[in-house]
């Protein structure tokens, strides 16, 4: 369980974190989401005690991380995959980490065999791995300890399709079996499909937090039909508002219910009707951060 209450990081006169309040709950994946320097990589620095907050507090089942004996053994991170040293090799790095936690050297090699870096590999020097590799090993070292808790920055940058596929199904798990999981990323589609929270911020302040199914509550419906010009008038006549998607089909403000009923009604035939999806989280984001968002240069300029 980790507790953020009213959390602020000042730097001079700028603030990173602005009065930041959220709970992560056991057996649950909270999805960490916000805009390039909004203050996601701050707070979760502040919750594993390696940046001080200039007020507030971020516990950790009760306690400041920095109070913890043998933290790494109750909470798991992986704030930046790059840190580890370069010059040696992953192996090395797991072995260090299983004597200083004081925990079974066995441990290491089934963490490799976890998270599937092999023996030829994990005998390799980290400054030849790939970000995917320092990924892998970063998170093998987070679950090391068998904590109940784990924070990730961005775990899934560098991964390939089947890499990303194997950590949602790790973390997934995890968090099954009772453990309570803080996870910022840039994929929003990643986070749709694995959190079951979602915290977003901007500017160092929360704009919004919930059950992602409170957040996407409404969001709607996509439909494709074979004649998606008769089901826009037949949504229309029923007072319901729908748009027509830029790569086909409709996009509708209503339950799929609805519009199926519509549809029905005029004897219009759908190829596919379901509740809208990761498009819906990308535009919730977008609105309630456009106050953050930096400003999208064209590529004009650039292309002369
Ligand atoms: N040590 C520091 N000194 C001064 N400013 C800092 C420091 N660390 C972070 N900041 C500032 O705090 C703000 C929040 O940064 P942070 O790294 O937490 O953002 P983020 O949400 O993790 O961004 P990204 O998605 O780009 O990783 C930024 O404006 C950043 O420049």
């Amino acid at each position: 369980m980790i507790t953020v209450q009213n959390l602020t990081k000042r730097y001079g006169d700028h603030v990173a974190v602005d009065d930041v309040s959220f709970t992560c709950r056991p057996g649950q994946v909270t999805g960490f989401l916000g805009p390039n320097g909004a203050g996601k990589s701050t707070t979760m620095r502040i919750i594993a005690g390696l940046t001080p907050a200039t007020s507030g507090v971020a516990h950790l089942y009760g306690v400041d991380y920095r109070t913890i004996p043998n933290p790494a053994t109750q909470v798991g991170v992986l704030l930046d995959a790059s840190a580890q040293h370069a010059g040696r090799t992953g192996a090395e790095i797991l072995r260090l980490a299983a004597m200083t936690m004081g925990i079974n050297r066995d441990r290491v090699d089934e963490m490799l065999e976890m998270v599937s870096l092999t023996p030829e590999e994990a005998g390799r020097r980290v400054r030849n791995y790939s970000l995917g590799m320092r990924q892998r090993l970063g998170i093998a070292a987070a679950l090391l300890g068998d904590p109940k808790v784990l924070i990730l920055d961005e775990p899934a940058n560098g991964l390939d399709p089947a890499g990303i596929h194997w950590m949602r199904t790790l973390l997934r798990d995890y968090a099954d079996r009772g453990g309570t999981v803080l996870l910022s990323s840039h994929l929003l589609h990643e986070i749709e499909i694995i959190a079951d929270d979602i915290v977003v911020i901007g500017n160092g302040r929360i704009v919004a937090q919930g059950t992602k199914a409170e957040l996407l509550a409404g969001a709607g419906s996509r439909v494709h039909s074979l004649d998606d010009e008769a089901l826009l008038r037949a949504l229309t006549a029923a007072q319901i508002i729908a748009r027509p998607h830029a790569s086909g089909g409709l996009d509708v403000d209503a339950e799929p219910v609805e519009v199926g009923r519509a549809a029905a009604a005029v004897g219009v035939v759908l190829t596919e009707l379901r509740p809208a999806d990761g498009a819906q989280l990308e535009a919730m984001f977008l609105q309630l951060t456009s106050d953050t968002q930096r400003e999208q240069p064209t590529l004009e300029g650039a292309l002369r």
